[in-house]
């Protein structure tokens, strides 16, 4: 690791597990050069700032120090497991309709429009510019069915310096005749190259690199047989590369995938069958899965992508999220836009919580026995985890981030919940003074709030920071 360069002092976030997190009120956080977190201590007084310092080798010459004010604080940056970048343009339109219809009618002539790649170029800029002040540090993108818009919208991420996993939509069939790949061979080729273009901007110094390629059969539906055994022989070729599709998002949409696919017993067996369940895949939605499937994603060990903006706008259904958590399967939070009609994670937090609440609201029979989650709203512990390092293992990265230690990088937002954030006014209060029980105990408390009010109320305005890897790229003190 490298010399430390930047130190941060003030109150921190850090999520542990499904059910705890670390309330930090007075931390002291060292990053180095190469944006990893050289050490934390976590209870500092500002008194003996000076004295810490020294004793880890920091002078005040040789380091800057960033001291939080009161009502701020630092927590692991969002992960965002599922969003179409080509789709943000569409945001607020076509929630009257239901998947199939909203893809023919909504989502394709928009896809269709990145042939241009000016077109491209200006849209992906502003919206991967937007997607980082909104506090999301990992993003996993669909493009749309062009390998070079595609790579634009790489180049961006790479530019802007965003982490993302970054994949071109594999679709060559049930699409409309101006927005479908002539045949699995243009497909897979196009496929190829734009891997071999992600992977060749990775700078050599960070491991793994920032922007990643991900595999992208749009869903079965869109996949003839023939592609998807070609897709089978990339994936199987390359077991590094992560994978992105779609699963079990709405009624009509399973019907039809067990048309197309008669010889497989279920949505999840399709996947399963051309080898497309494993550890690094993502998939959208899982709204009706069976037990069976749940059961066979959770042997796979593959994440499911939590969308539930999208699940409420598209009239899709609501997920099972805590049976999926009892049964130990991996899940983040994903916002599906334009299905979700906000890119910001706060939303899908909010969305995520209010499901959980609909399901209990719906579960007639009290909470099984070893359950402990299913039947139950999902609390402010296990929404913050879902949104941090339970994104961060459905992506397989849970190691370099997700929440905050030594040796991991630092993804980080600062957030402000004083009143000259402009954010939400639910947030103000008492943030500007001095907090009102101003012990070890009161301080915590104070700090507790401010996350679970900025979770359910706050908004970008409230992010002032964003760092990808130790470096500052976004928020609104950030000079664009
Ligand atoms: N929500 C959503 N589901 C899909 N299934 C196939 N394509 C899409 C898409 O673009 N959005
Ligand atoms: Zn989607």
């Amino acid at each position: 690791m490298s010399a430390v360069s930047k130190i941060y002092y003030g109150a921190v976030i850090n999520p542990e597990t499904l059910t705890s997190y670390q309330v930090l009120p007075r931390c002291l956080l060292a990053v180095a050069a190469s944006g990893e977190i050289a050490w934390l201590v976590e209870d500092v007084e500002d008194s003996l700032v000076q004295d810490t310092l020294a004793q880890k080798g920091c002078t005040d010459a040789d380091v800057e120090i960033f001291a939080l004010k009161h009502g701020e604080f630092i927590m692991p940056g969002f992960v965002d497991t599922h969003t179409h970048a080509p789709q943000v343009p569409n945001i607020g339109s076509g929630q009257q309709y239901e998947l199939l219809d909203w893809l023919q009618n909504v989502t394709f002539p928009m896809e269709a429009k990145f042939s241009d790649l000016e077109f491209a170029r200006a849209t992906y800029k502003s919206v991967v510019r937007r997607i980082i002040d909104y506090g999301t540090t990992t993003c996993c993108y669909y493009g749309t069915l062009h390998g070079e818009a595609t790579k634009v919208l790489a180049n961006t991420v790479n530019e802007l310096g965003q982490r993302a996993f970054v994949g071109k939509c594999n679709m060559n069939r049930n699409s409309p005749d101006y927005y479908v790949e002539p045949s699995p061979e243009a497909s897979i080729d196009a496929t190829l190259d734009l891997i071999k273009h992600i992977r060749s901007l990775a700078p050599s110094t960070s491991s793994p690199p920032l922007v990643q390629p991900i595999l992208t059969p749009r869903f079965a539906i869109s996949c003839t047989d023939e592609l998807m055994e070609k897709l089978q022989k990339v994936a199987a070729a390359d077991p590094s590369l992560a994978i992105q599709t779609h699963i079990s998002e709405n009624r009509s949409e399973i019907e039809f995938t067990l048309e197309l696919f008669p010889s497989s017993k279920s949505y999840a067996g399709v996947y399963d069958r051309y080898g497309l369940l494993r550890d690094n895949t993502i998939l959208a939605h899982a709204v009706h899965l069976s037990d069976e499937e749940k059961e066979l994603v959770k042997t796979r060990d593959s994440g499911i992508s939590h969308c539930p903006t999208s699940n409420f706008n598209l009239s899709s259904g609501v997920a099972p999220v805590g049976d999926l958590l009892d049964r130990g399967i991996k899940v983040g939070l994903g916002t599906d836009v334009s299905g979700g009609f906000s890119p910001s994670i706060l939303t899908a937090i909010q969305h995520a919580s209010i499901a959980s609440k609909v399901i209990a609201l719906q579960s007639a029979t009290p909470l099984q026995q070893g359950s402990k989650f299913a039947g139950q709203a999902l609390p402010i512990a296990t929404l913050l985890y879902l949104a941090t390092l339970g994104g961060a293992q459905v992506c397989c990265i849970e190691k370099q981030i997700g929440s905050f230690a030594v040796g991991k990088t630092f993804d980080a937002l600062v957030v402000n919940v004083r009143s000259d954030s402009n954010g939400p006014p639910g947030l103000w209060g008492t943030a500007q003074s001095m907090p009102v029980d101003d012990t070890s105990e009161g301080r915590r408390k104070e700090l507790d709030g401010f996350l679970e009010r900025f979770m359910f109320c706050g908004d970008d305005r409230n992010i002032s920071r964003v760092y990808v890897q130790g470096r500052w790229i976004g928020g609104t003190s950030f000079r664009h």
